[in-house]
């Protein structure tokens, strides 16, 4: 499929020529604001980026799929309530719960995490958060799961800055749910200082039992360009912590290629 104008080409990938060529669709809805940052995120890592529009009923044979930040449908009725009927979320249901080893690689940031929980792929819910406002800063989280797709290249509890920027950011389950997510390392990304949206268990992201599918509040896609993003801890605008998500995918989807995976 070609790259619509909205993505449109973005220049060269910088990341290294031995990942170019693994095709990661960026969904749009109506009402999406992010889909441009996300590929772009997914073409500096050295990806190939394929918009994927809400209505389409195919996934246009991509390799794993970004659910983009946004107000899709205009956050009516709840955020991502209607978002999960477009007839591509059919499509990336089925793929996302593929059989072991066929699963395909899916990231939700924030409104997409929103739209995943929705659409049953992610347990729990997002609410609104317990201050009752928008909140929009930059935030620390520990990578507290290296071993998703979405996360592969981290280190272990590593520390990153991205940007936060939400009013239902607010993630609630029932305590049995909470339990098992904290007992089967499914809590992959958490937040550190205080907690800005008052998420049960500081939870900023989770995934599904098979570690394909991710979602997280936080917004690593408006964090992969030096000299724009976080301050790091000595003053310096650093801003490439998102990247790491990115390359990540790339490196599992290369590694899954050399183990004879087909897609
Ligand atoms: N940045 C976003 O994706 C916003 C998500 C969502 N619509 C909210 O405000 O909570």
């Amino acid at each position: 499929m070609a790259e619509t104008p909205l993505i449109g080409d973005l220049g060269a990938s910088p990341a290294g020529a031995a990942l170019d060529g693994a095709r990661i669709g960026v969904v749009t809805f109506p009402g999406t604001l992010d889909d441009r940052d996300a590929a772009r995120a997914v073409r500096l890592a050295g990806g190939h980026a394929v918009p994927l529009w809400h209505a389409d009923d195919t996934l246009a044979e991509v390799d794993a799929v970004v659910v983009p930040g946004g107000f899709s449908y205009g956050d009516y009725l709840r955020a991502g309530a209607i978002s999960r009927f477009a007839p591509l979320m059919s499509r990336l249901t089925e793929a996302a719960t593929a059989g072991t080893g066929a699963a395909l690689p899916v990231l939700g940031i924030c409104n997409g995490f929103q739209i995943l929980t929705e659409a049953h792929l992610l347990p729990g819910s997002m609410i609104k958060n317990d201050h009752l406002k928008f909140r929009c800063a930059d935030q620390v989280l520990r990578v507290e799961n290296t071993s998703t797709a979405w996360t592969s290249q981290f280190t272990a509890d590593e520390l990153i800055t991205v940007p936060l920027k939400n009013q239902d950011g607010q993630y609630v389950a029932d305590e049995d749910t909470l339990a098992r997510l904290e007992g089967e390392g499914r809590v992959v990304f958490r937040y550190v200082g205080a907690n800005p949206n008052g998420s049960r268990h500081d939870i900023a992201g989770i995934s599904n039992a098979g570690g394909n599918v991710v979602g997280l509040m936080p917004h690593p896609e408006h964090a992969v360009e030096a000299g724009y993003g976080s301050e790091d801890s000595t003053g310096m605008r650093n801003g490439t912590d998102g990247l790491t998500v990115f390359t990540s995918v790339l490196s599992s989807l290369a590694g899954s290629d050399a183990a004879g995976d087909s897609k």
